[in-house]
């Protein structure tokens, strides 16, 4: 019998080995933590992350756990307990906070054995909600560019190897995997939360595309490739004009610079810096503020991402003042 999907999908695929499948207990997670044991059979762990945010969270666990055991496959379970702050959705802040505790698992358990790779299980449709969900907030390039496919940081790599490039799998095609192979996975019961507006775009609008547009799934995906050049370019760029404005940036340099300019060197130099992301009418003003600040009387104080912008004499600086002390 020819190979399923989900496994013949990550032919040709070599990931830095041992790795560890961010693993849910959903059906993604579940198809890829399969497939990976499949192709690199004890090289694999499993990590479960329990947010303990719905009261179904011991149940994931507790089903990863035992499909584990049946696999023989070593799980690594971290709890974590995300608050968001002002401004964030609770969503935002689980995924931060899984991120970490994925990165720290693979720290920790690299005393031991080495994790070389963390494998996520998005995959094509998860790229195009992705970028729907970019284009109903607004975003810029950067966010129209959609999931990254693999990136490192902090010594761990990061893959996603069900995302578009070797070829395309969505999530149809993974459950009816894996009813075909008898394997087991746990529903998100708030995948079906219509206040979502990803479970919105999931539901609702990908279905009414897909239908007037048979081949839009991988035309967006193009988009997001295009956009995602375009927003290595428009880094590339701020970090020339960073280098020429200083940290934090001199006022009189950025006023050098064309509004398109000083407004991406800014949200670069926030972004790098202070992790932190300006709305667009933050930014807006914050260029024009800069552009009238031509006297040594004209202060500037602005509430930006979730700090303030200043003036300090010819530069302008970002802090936090719920921690300063
Ligand atoms: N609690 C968790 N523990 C470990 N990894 C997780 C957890 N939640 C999500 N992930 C990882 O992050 C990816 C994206 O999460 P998201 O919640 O967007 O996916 P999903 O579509 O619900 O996937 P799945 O069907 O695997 O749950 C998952 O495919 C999985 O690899």
């Amino acid at each position: 019998m020819a190979d399923p999907r989900i496994l013949s999908v990550l032919e040709g695929w070599r990931p830095a080995l041992p790795l560890a499948v961010a693993y849910s207990g959903g059906a993604d997670s579940t198809a890829l933590l399969w497939a990976c044991s499949q192709r690199f059979a004890g090289q694999v762990a499993a990590f479960h992350i329990n947010h303990g945010l719905q009261a179904a969270a011991t149940d994931f666990a507790m089903h990863c756990q035992q499909q584990c055991a049946a696999w023989g496959i070593p799980l690594h379970i971290a709890r974590v307990a995300a608050h968001n702050a002002p401004g964030q959705s609770p969503e935002d802040a689980a995924r931060i906070a899984r991120y970490k505790a994925l990165e720290q698992l693979a720290h920790a358990a690299n005393a031991q054995n080495a994790i070389q790779t963390i494998v996520l299980a998005q995959h094509a449709d998860d790229q195009v909600e992705t970028v729907l969900l970019a284009l109903s907030r607004g975003a810029g390039v950067a966010g129209l560019a959609g999931m990254r496919p693999a990136w490192e940081q902090d010594g761990v790599r990061w893959e996603r190897p069900y995302l578009a490039g070797r070829g395309q799998i969505g999530g149809a095609q993974i459950r009816a995997d894996l009813r075909a192979l008898g394997i087991e996975w746990v529903e998100d019961p708030t995948n079906a939360d219509l206040g979502l507006t990803r479970n919105r775009i999931r539901a609702l609008v990908a279905p009414a595309l897909a239908q007037a547009f048979p081949q839009f799934a991988s035309t967006l995906a193009r988009s997001a490739a295009n956009a995602a050049q375009a927003a290595e370019l428009l880094d590339e760029l701020a970090h020339m004009d960073l280098q020429a404005t200083g940290r934090p940036p001199a006022i009189k340099a950025l006023q050098a610079l064309s509004v398109a300019r000083m407004g991406n060197v800014l949200r670069y130099w926030l972004r790098i810096e202070h992790c932190q992301t300006p709305s667009s009418a933050q930014l807006a003003q914050l260029v024009q503020q800069l552009q009238h600040c031509t006297t040594r009387g004209h202060q500037i104080h602005l509430k930006v991402g979730l700090g303030t912008i200043q003036r300090r004499g010819g530069v302008i600086d970002w802090y936090n003042p719920s921690v300063l002390v």
